[in-house]
């Protein structure tokens, strides 16, 4: 179904001749007349389809700097409102900023920052201030069409951060339920927005006062901000930033691209703004992917909320935890020294070599010492030597694994009345047969 809504109406008209009067028009927006925005429902919510048929290599989207929402031109628009703060740095003061000067609590806010705290922040503490705030600004903030388009908290129903943040139904039990590589992923998730959550709130209550952090910032709205920008942001080297996970931007209608394991596009970002350029030609009416990374279902659920519930190549199976108690000391020291210490995977093509490392060295007890074991860390040998030690163990654990997953596939038919409790057990059973097929195989083919 073609998306055809008011809001996103907004968006393309504020994308389309929102135009710095100062830039030449080939630095102008450019969204192709060949793609749409379209709903593809329960597989992926909004994406963009193509309605002409599309080249390999051709721009298909240009969305100038001033319309990118990253520190700069939060910074660029805040300084706008504040007398305190003045730029002298070119990429900031190419930025298209209309000035619009609203006499609300949020200029006043904006009025009492200063510079090195607003660059002291991170891009995410920055940017999750800014869209919450903004998002109560409404008709006064220049990023209305863009933020009226982002997704609902409701589009996150499967995230386990909003779970744990907005303690839904049953959720302690749904926590416990995941798999273990899923949970100890959703830990840090959880332990992210948490710092940032505390972060930006003592800069609130710095200026304003404890009172008032919930009328700024409730943390559900910051969640939501947090999570949008988690989900849709790309990557995009920026001038100030202080570490490489600084380093994104949100750039409208190129987030609607939703993700495929196959790069069917590329991006790329410079002077220009960000550029969308086709690595595959279309056919009429395709959905346009961007690969968001060599990302594991696991990965995808507590990141972006969604998992490709058949055929990512991605998916592996840790199995660290139960080779990391049985090395010893000296081994453990060897494992250190050369790198090969921790993250033991299997894939659906079988084990990876770190893993293959990692076996036969629970058969040296002086590993330093080995040349059998050198040879296979350096290519010499193929390490067939440890392969029926290596394959017994791996058996024993594969074994219990299978078990323990056959045990919770059941999940995938939950047919609470609840339904979002409904679609998260089913999600999480999902995984589980992900686990259990790269199991079953990599045990058939030993
Ligand atoms: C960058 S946005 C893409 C646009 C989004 N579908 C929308 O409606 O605004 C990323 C979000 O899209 C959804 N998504 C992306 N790729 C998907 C896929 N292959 N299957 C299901 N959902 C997907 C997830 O909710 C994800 O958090």
């Amino acid at each position: 179904m073609t998306v055809k809504d008011n809001n996103l109406e907004s968006l393309l008209e504020w994308i389309n001749n929102t135009q710095d009067v100062h830039l030449k028009p080939s630095s102008h927006s450019y969204i192709s007349p060949k793609i749409e925005v379209k709903d593809y429902g329960d597989n992926g919510g909004r994406g963009i389809n193509s309605i002409q048929k599309i080249n390999r290599s051709e721009t298909i989207l240009r969305i100038p700097p001033s319309f990118l929402l990253n520190t700069n031109t939060v910074i660029a628009h805040i300084s706008k409102h504040n007398d305190s703060i003045t730029l002298t740095e070119p990429y900031y003061l190419s930025l298209y900023t209309p000035y619009n000067n609203p006499s609300d609590k949020i200029t006043k806010f904006y009025s009492l920052l200063s510079l090195p705290e607003l660059l002291e922040l991170t891009s995410f503490q920055l940017l999750s201030l800014y869209i919450t705030l903004e998002k109560k600004r409404q008709s006064n903030s220049f990023w209305k069409p863009f933020i009226n388009m982002l997704p609902d908290i409701s589009d996150f129903t499967l995230t386990p951060l909003v779970w744990q943040v907005c303690k839904v139904p049953n959720y302690e039990q749904l926590l416990k339920l995941l798999t273990k590589s899923t949970k100890d992923h959703a830990d840090k998730v959880y332990q992210r927005f948490i710092n940032d959550y505390d972060i930006i709130k003592q800069l609130v209550i710095s200026k304003l006062g404890e009172d008032e952090v919930d009328e700024y910032i409730p943390i559900e709205s910051v969640l939501w901000s947090w999570l949008c920008i988690n989900s849709r942001c790309l990557y995009m080297t920026l001038p100030q930033s202080k570490t490489t996970a600084d380093n994104f931007t949100l750039a409208p209608y190129v987030d609607f691209l939703n993700h495929s394991c196959e790069d069917q596009c590329s991006i790329k970002a410079d002077g220009l703004g960000f550029q969308v350029i086709t690595t595959s030609s279309y056919d009429i009416d395709q959905q346009l992917f961007l690969s968001y990374g060599p990302h594991a279902n696991d990965f995808l659920l507590c990141e972006y909320g969604f998992i490709l519930p058949k055929d990512n190549k991605w998916n592996d199976v840790n199995i660290s935890h139960y080779l990391l108690p049985l090395f010893s000391s000296a081994q453990i020291e060897f494992l250190k020294e050369n790198d090969y210490y921790d993250n033991y995977t299997l894939t659906s093509t079988g084990i990876s070599f770190r893993t293959e490392v990692a076996l036969a060295i629970l058969q040296e007890p002086n590993p330093a010492e080995s040349r059998k074991l050198s040879a296979l860390i350096n290519g010499i040998s193929d390490g067939s030597v440890y392969k029926s030690h290596s394959d017994a163990l791996l058996t024993e654990i594969l074994e219990k694994i299978i078990h323990k997953c056959k045990n919770q596939t059941y999940l995938e038919y939950a047919d609470d009345l609840d339904l979002p409790t409904r679609a998260r057990k089913r999600t999480i059973g999902i995984l589980y047969r992900n686990i259990l097929d790269i199991c079953k195989y990599v045990k058939e083919n030993l």
